[in-house]
């Protein structure tokens, strides 16, 4: 028996808070995972040590609204929690949520239960306890970024496959699916602000995108992890997995038109093939725990 773990996946969970006629909302999807002391399940088909999986269903939603959902990751942290101390012979809980955003229509108060839900991006938080000790690694995917200039790609190898010509002004896009490790491991240390943290460190993200003049995306995306690694001390760690969204320029000589990015251009915007740029960007000292391939949920 290998590596073994089971639990409830993609529990939607909608928690609606009133304030007066002002309501907020959160909108996850749960997905649990426990993992223990469960040998005899697999080998005899004994389940006395397992917690079903319709239970974790059920905590998730009770602790909703016993608790409340602060934050992804403190709703995490509340779950892995219970289930690593609760059950003798679950010794590790991985919960992964997904965060899907809803802005207000209109202004709190007349409009205070009306909501739009933002499709920028996908907000992730990964809490693993062992009973000892925290990881949480947060992040975000499908947060799509287009730079119109200050991209080039050019002094690259050539082989006899060279095709691609090199470029002083292209059209830089991704679609950026990013994670970040905390250093908060310990119940001992201070919790970091989550909500905050997340809002600053996807500002710096974008930041870092925009203001890079880009000489490939390796570099662009380089320096958005290093942006956040200066600049948010709870963070230790970033992975970013980014696809080049090429924009290629159309071929408009056969109509007598020329098609030139200086004076603005048609692009062809292909889906695939897509270049795929992946990084991990540390903090000096620190080692790599992110898999590289991790996908969500
Ligand atoms: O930013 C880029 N990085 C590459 O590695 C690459 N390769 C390529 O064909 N175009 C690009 N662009």
């Amino acid at each position: 028996m290998g590596q073994n773990q089971y639990g409830k996946a993609e529990n939607r969970v909608v928690r609606i808070v009133r304030d007066g006629a002002t309501h907020h909302i959160k909108d996850l999807n749960v997905s649990v995972a426990l993992s223990g002391d469960m040998d005899e399940v697999h080998y005899s088909g004994s389940n006395a040590n397992v917690l079903p999986t319709d239970t974790t269903k059920n905590t998730v939603f009770a602790f909703a609204k016993e608790h409340g959902i602060a934050s992804a990751e403190r709703f995490g942290i509340h779950l892995a929690r219970h289930f690593v101390t609760s059950q003798e012979p679950i010794h590790r809980a991985r919960v992964r949520v997904e965060e899907y955003a809803w802005e207000r229509i209109g202004t709190a108060g007349e409009g205070g239960h009306s909501f739009v839900r933002r499709g920028q991006e996908t907000r992730l938080a990964q809490i693993t306890y062992d009973g000892q000790e925290w990881e949480v690694v947060s992040g975000l995917k499908d947060l799509t970024v287009l730079n119109s200039t200050d991209s080039e790609f050019r002094g690259y190898a050539k082989d006899a496959y060279t095709t691609l010509e090199e470029t002083r002004d292209r059209v830089l896009a991704t679609s950026v699916f990013g994670r970040w490790r905390f250093n908060w491991t310990d119940d001992a240390q201070e919790m970091p602000d989550w909500e905050t943290s997340y809002e600053e460190t996807r500002q710096h993200l974008l930041q870092a995108f925009a203001e890079t003049y880009s000489r490939s995306l390796q570099q662009t995306m380089y320096r958005m992890g290093a942006r956040i690694i200066d600049h948010r001390g709870e963070i230790d760690e970033v992975r970013f997995s980014l696809p080049n969204s090429h924009h290629f320029l159309v071929d408009l000589k056969p109509f007598g038109l020329e098609n030139d990015t200086a004076d603005g251009a048609v692009y062809f915007a292909a889906d695939r093939p897509y270049g795929l740029i992946e990084a991990t960007v540390l903090r000096d000292g620190c080692e790599a725990r992110i898999p590289a391939d991790l996908t969500h949920p």
